[in-house]
């Protein structure tokens, strides 16, 4: 019997050996930079000519490896043997499967300052989010093997007397998971998991910006016993691998997490039944949000400022769950608006590899590009209270930015900027922020922060959003404890690290025998 699960805690970094064992963990990992990094297709290493080069965030100078680029010939390749792979695959013992998840959290948790380093520099992450991205990985991997231990038996139906009726999950086929590079380890962990823990093989294409994370987890998931073949690790560019996986007529489902854009490129195309095709194609798409948090007049002020500062900035606000905008009853705007500011202010930025800093880089110059793009057109639709500095010369970093009596309607205010500005605008009641806050055509996350139990209530029937926290902020969903995914263009809803996640990636079937 496993133990129950319970999340994994996260590192105290104010305590000194804590501290040292990061700091040791990050001279380590520096051995490894300029490594190449091959694919894996059934277990083979493949070198390409072309190759993704990765660099640090923070210091574009810093190259922490080479990642061979797959094509389309190599696509097929993993295709095929993914195809073989699953004949035995889907006949494994379940058991078998969440083992393999349970030694690979394992292992990782052995490992986990490094894991943790390896995030500063590959995502910018800062410590504490590295720490928290590398806790979540190992959540995925403990919860969904407990939950295919709950499911593998199938659920009871009813029989009569004359027949034994039973309703099993059989797994699906090959899935195509195609990971974003803001939780480079515990979204591209728990996504390909869930597919090949239910029995599924996967064909796993990581974000360009972040794939060697991607390869890690496939010498983990290799030495915790996952045979051959299972997961095939096949970086490269979405416009080329991942459209033609996603039309492959072999492809069963895709498990798509990332952009708006991307993830309706998908969904269109993978609905397109092709030549010789003999199945409809299952998706599983999260994608971006405009998240709100809603100040009420009797509210708790200074945890509504704080809510805000922290659910905007952290990781630079490029979270799917990050506040980009707050609705304030006009009653407090200006008492919330200048602690806001306050506290943006005073928060520190720089190279996350230096603990201090509160905030680090953006992930990318096209992230830069676009954020400070943003920003100039903040300038146009509200007031600049804060920050709206940006300096790409060794880094991409950008200040904290806010945003001041903006329109509700106004363009910082209903597209997803996925960067650290936050946009502030005034309500005249409690009915008109729940209503600002569901004019966007996203419906991820969204925080309500009240002392009035009336408004709780009218905000969780009306406030229209997968994930809906009461007098918090609206990041850092716990897998097992808050099942995350959204409505309307956030996507499918597939409440990720929640009951339901891993059916989606099976199909049921009925056996019904005669006595
Ligand atoms: N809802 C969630 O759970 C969730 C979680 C994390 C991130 N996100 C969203 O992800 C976005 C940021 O991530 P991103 O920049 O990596 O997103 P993105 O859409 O640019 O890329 C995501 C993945 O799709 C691949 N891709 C790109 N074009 C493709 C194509 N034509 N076909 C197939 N695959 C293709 C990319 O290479 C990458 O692996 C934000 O919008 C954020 O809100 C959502
Ligand atoms: N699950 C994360 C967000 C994932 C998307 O970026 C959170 O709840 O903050």
């Amino acid at each position: 019997m496993v133990v129950p699960y319970t999340h994994e805690p996260f590192t105290d970094f104010t305590v000194e050996e804590n501290r040292r064992k990061m700091e040791d963990a990050l001279k380590k990992i520096e051995a490894e930079f300029g490594k190449e990094y091959p694919l894996i297709i059934g277990g083979e290493r493949i070198t390409t000519e072309d190759k993704i080069k990765v660099v640090n965030p923070a210091n574009k100078e810093e190259v922490l490896g080479f990642v061979s680029k797959s094509n389309k010939e190599l696509a097929d390749k993993a295709m095929e043997v993914a195809d073989e792979t699953f004949k035995t695959w889907r006949k494994s013992d379940p058991n078998f499967r969440a083992d393999i998840l349970f030694r690979a959290a394992a292992i990782v948790r052995r490992r986990k300052f490094e894991f943790s380093a390896h995030l500063v520099k590959e995502g910018g992450k800062p410590w504490k989010e590295a720490d928290a991205d590398t806790a979540e990985a190992i959540d995925f991997l403990e919860y969904y093997g407990r939950q295919m231990l709950k499911i593998k038996d199938g659920v009871e139906v009813n029989s009569r007397p004359i027949e034994h009726n039973q309703f099993h999950y059989i797994p699906l086929g090959v899935g195509l998971v195609i990971s974003p590079w803001n939780f480079l380890f515990a979204i591209m962990a728990g996504t390909t998991t869930a597919a090949m823990v239910t029995g599924n093989t996967v064909l796993l294409k990581p974000a360009s910006a972040t794939p060697i994370i991607a390869y890690k987890l496939m010498e983990v998931l290799e030495e915790a016993g996952m045979p051959k073949g299972v997961v095939n690790y096949i970086p490269g560019p979405g416009s080329e691998v991942g459209d033609y996986l996603v039309e492959h007529p072999r492809t069963r489902f895709v498990s798509f997490t990332g952009s708006r854009e991307v993830g309706t490129r998908i969904f269109e195309r993978a609905a397109v039944v092709q030549e010789g095709q003999i199945w409809l194609k299952r998706t599983i798409i999260e994608m971006g949000g405009k998240d709100t948090i809603v100040v009420d007049n009797e509210a708790d002020l200074e945890l509504a400022a704080e809510s805000i500062v922290q659910s905007a900035f952290g990781f630079s606000g490029q979270k799917c769950s990050a506040c980009s905008r707050a609705v304030i009853h006009e009653d407090v705007y200006d008492q919330v608006k200048n602690r806001v500011i306050e506290l943006t202010n005073e928060l520190t930025h720089g190279d996350p590899t230096d603990n201090h800093n509160f905030m680090g880089p953006v992930i990318d110059q096209a992230a830069y590009d676009k954020i400070m793009g943003y920003i100039e057109i903040g300038k146009e639709e509200g007031k600049l209270v804060a920050g709206g500095e940006g300096d790409d010369s060794k880094g991409w970093f950008i200040k904290p930015t806010v945003f001041a009596d903006v329109d509700p309607k106004a363009r910082i205010m209903q597209e997803e900027i996925f960067g650290p500005v936050v946009a502030l605008t005034k309500a005249k009641d409690f009915d008109e922020a729940i209503e600002i806050a569901n004019n966007t055509e996203y419906g991820l996350t969204g925080a309500v922060i009240t002392n009035n139990r009336e408004h709780l209530e009218q905000a969780r029937v009306d406030f229209h959003v997968g994930n809906l926290y009461f007098n918090r902020g609206c990041t850092a969903a716990i897998v097992g404890y808050q099942p995350f995914g959204g409505f309307n263009m956030s996507g499918t809803d597939s409440k990720a690290g929640g009951p339901d996640y891993l059916i989606q990636h099976m199909q049921g079937k009925t056996t019904s025998e005669m006595l």
